[in-house]
């Protein structure tokens, strides 16, 4: 049973939602525990295509609970504890992950929505790394994910200034797939979630692991690569089915089988 995370699976979408709002989803060791195994949990489940990670409340995430933090405590030990399996559980999850910031995403909270697959923020929710205002380096997976997001220059920029940007001018900054007027939020987060999950489940993850490996690989490697998985996805029923529609000139059903 969770305390600081919540979990429910809707129509083939799991959404799972950081429930501390009375500290704007501040982390916690609980909580990250949590969100792992949540994310573990809709990755097991054949009923879930897609997987929604949003904040309870006015806000995303605050990132690391500042009243947890003490001079005793080893931020590098902590990080691998509970940061690190967020981080792998996210970037590794088979399904798309769709970030819905829904509000002010600071530190590690914004950290944690780079690792997502997609990220859909509130026109004026505002964002900022915010680590070097407390003296701090990025973390949770940001020095890795931000420059191949946004490239180095931004990413540093982002870095050193520490600045908050709203939802609007991280699409300039190309930090999002798109920016969307609060009232109109959820209801554009669950379309674009419908819209993953009736595509082909299987192939989806095949690309996200054929894209994850492109930046450590080479060309032959790659190559390599796409002989691997397209020889999976041409034994899918979902492609299967789907060349016969085409053949039928009917529109694609996919089941994610
Ligand atoms: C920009 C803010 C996130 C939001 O600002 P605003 O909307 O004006 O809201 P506030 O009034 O500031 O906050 C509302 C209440 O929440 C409390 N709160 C906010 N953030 C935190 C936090 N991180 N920890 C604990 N509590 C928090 C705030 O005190 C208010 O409570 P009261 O109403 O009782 O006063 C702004 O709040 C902000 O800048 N927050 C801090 C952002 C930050 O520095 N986050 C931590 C970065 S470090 C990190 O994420 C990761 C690690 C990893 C490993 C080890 C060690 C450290 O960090």
């Amino acid at each position: 049973m969770n305390s600081e995370v919540e979990y429910t699976v809707a129509s083939s979408v799991a959404t799972v939602t950081l429930a501390r709002p009375e500290r704007l989803n501040a982390l916690t060791s609980t909580l990250l525990n949590e969100l792992a195994d949540s994310i573990e949990e809709a990755n097991q489940d054949e009923a879930v295509r897609v997987i929604v990670l949003t904040g309870k409340g006015r806000g995303f995430c605050a990132g690391q609970d500042l009243k947890t933090v003490s001079p005793e405590m080893d931020h590098g030990d902590y990080l691998k504890s509970y940061y690190h399996p967020v981080v792998r559980a996210l970037a590794g999850s088979k399904k798309p992950i769709i970030a819905a910031i829904n509000g002010v995403a600071a530190g590690a909270g914004l950290s944690l929505t780079l690792a997502c697959d997609f990220r859909i923020v509130q026109e004026d929710a505002k964002l900022s790394l915010g680590f070097i205002n407390i003296g701090l380096v990025p973390d949770a997976g940001a020095p890795y994910f931000l420059p191949r997001l946004i490239g180095s220059a931004k990413a540093l920029e982002l870095a050193l200034l520490g600045d908050t940007i709203t939802g609007k001018q991280a699409v300039e900054f190309q930090l999002v797939t798109k920016a969307v007027a609060a009232d109109r939020f959820e209801e554009e987060v669950m379309d674009f979630a419908q819209q993953l999950a009736a595509r082909p489940t299987k192939v989806i993850a095949y690309i996200k692991q054929l894209q994850s490996a492109s930046f450590e690989s080479t060309l032959d490697d790659m190559l390599a690569q796409e002989i691997i998985y397209q020889s999976r996805a041409g034994k899918t029923e979902d492609h299967q089915r789907a060349v016969q529609a085409f053949l039928e000139k009917k529109p694609p059903v996919f089941t994610g089988r």
